[in-house]
Order: structure tokens, then sequence, then C-alpha cells
């Protein structure tokens, strides 16, 4: 199977020729991309490369004398979640269905400590239910205090539509938080079907989401302050 990837060239269009990259699993363990001309034949290009390399490189042919092949370096940005000297975080926690979200709030402060983010730079701000998150996130992610906003509960299907009201109203009020702040505001309301679904989410066989939220917060807040400022 070809796995196509488009192309982006940096080059002025007199330096390069525009085509599709695409890979050839076909060959052994390696991965071949070959080079597509929009108006030639499919050529193979002599590049092995990983599934992984597919993603960070750009397959280039220049149009100069040698009719090299080169591949030119695109930058990746990513938060780096062992950089967080100097970073701050808040956390909004539901008390509705405490059972669940203390030990997901307890998830995220582990997490927070073992990437090193000191007590003192962490606030935690208790809420009713998880429908009074959105706004309490969108105020303290204004405060310019936060470099990113962890914002805990856990929703639990009843007998009528409620449910989906809290849970889509807690997603709204969060990703609306985030944009209209621009600070990240991460999403670690569970919506769950029943009890044991969201036990085996705070703690239990399904590990503890509370700390996948931290952690999804210092990435983000690395990655704005150490690349998107
Ligand atoms: N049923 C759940 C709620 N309901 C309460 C609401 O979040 C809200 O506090 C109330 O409607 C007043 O505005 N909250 C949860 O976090 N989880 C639930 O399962
Ligand atoms: C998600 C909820 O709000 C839920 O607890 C409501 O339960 P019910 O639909 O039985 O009133």
């Amino acid at each position: 199977m070809a796995l196509s990837v488009s192309m982006d060239c940096f080059l002025p269009t007199h330096q390069c020729q525009l085509g599709f990259v695409s890979m050839d699993r076909s060959f052994g363990g390696n991965n071949i991309l070959k080079f597509q001309n929009f108006s030639k034949a499919p050529q193979s290009l002599s590049f092995a490369s990983s599934l992984r390399d597919v993603k960070s490189q750009v397959a280039v042919r220049k149009m100069d004398r040698s009719s090299s092949v080169q591949t030119a370096a695109v930058r990746h940005l990513t938060g780096s979640v062992t950089k967080t000297q100097g970073l701050r975080f808040a956390v909004v926690v539901a008390r509705f269905n405490e059972i669940v979200t203390r030990p997901l709030l307890e998830g995220a402060l582990g997490a927070f400590k073992n990437y090193s983010v000191k007590d003192e730079d962490i606030d935690v701000v208790w809420v009713p239910g998880s429908f009074e998150i959105g706004v309490v996130a969108g105020r303290l992610a204004k405060s310019g205090k936060y470099h990113a906003v962890v914002c805990i509960g856990a929703v639990i299907r009843g007998d009528t539509t409620h449910y989906d009201a809290v849970a889509n109203s807690a997603a709204s009020g969060v990703l609306s938080a985030g944009l209209n702040s621009g600070v990240p505001c991460i999403f670690g309301v569970l919506t769950c079907d029943n009890m044991d679904q969201a036990l085996n989410r705070a703690g239990g066989k399904s590990g503890n989401k509370g700390a996948e939220a931290a952690l999804t917060a210092i990435e983000m807040a690395s990655l704005f302050e150490h690349h998107l400022k």
C-alpha cells in the first residue's frame, strides 16, 4: 500500500520540481519514498526511510546540473514535558461525583510532581459541577497567571438527557475558555455511561485521565512558552 504525502516546497519554484511523495512498503523492511512528478511517471528515489521519517522530511528533486536528490529539513515544534521550570498551572475540578474527581485530581497533582512542577506553581479551584468548569477556566486563563488550565470533572449518564447537556456544555465551555484566552485549557472531564467506566479511568484499570490531562497541560504550556510566543 502506498501512503501519499503532500509536499510543500520551500525553494523557489525554478529550483525544484513539484510532485507527490509516496511510500512503497514492499521493499523488505524498508520504506521506499517514490517521487512522482505531476507530468512524469513515478521514479524511485534511492532513499530508504522509516515510517516516522516520512513525517519529518520533504523530498525535493533539485533541478540543478547534478540532478541530485536532496531532503530539506522541516522544523517540528513540540512542547517538552521536561522543561517545566517557571510554568504555572491552574486546575479546575468539579465536586459532582467527587468519588471520581478527587482521584482524577490526585492523578493530576501526582503527574505535576513527577515532572517537577512545584506545589506553589499550582492552584486548585473547586466548582459545583462540570457545567461550571468553563466559566471558571476562562476567568483563570485570562488572569495571565497561568500557562495552562487543567479541567477535571466526571459526567455520568443518568436516566434523562441531562447527561448530554452537561457533557456538551463542559466540552464547549473548556474549548471556549482556551480559544478566548489563548491559554491552553485541557479537557480532563470524563463522560461515561456508568460509574464503573468512570472509576476505571480515575486510577483504575484504564489509567488515570487526570494524570494524562496534567501531562497534556505541561506539553501545551511548554509549546506556547518556548515556541509560540
Ligand atoms: N450530573 C452531573 C452534573 N450535574 C451538575 C451540573 O454540572 C451543574 O452543576 C448543575 O446543572 C448546576 O448548573 N455535573 C457533573 O459534573 N457530572 C454529572 O454527572
Ligand atoms: C449527567 C447528569 O446530569 C445525571 O446525573 C443526571 O441524571 P438523570 O438523567 O437521571 O437526572
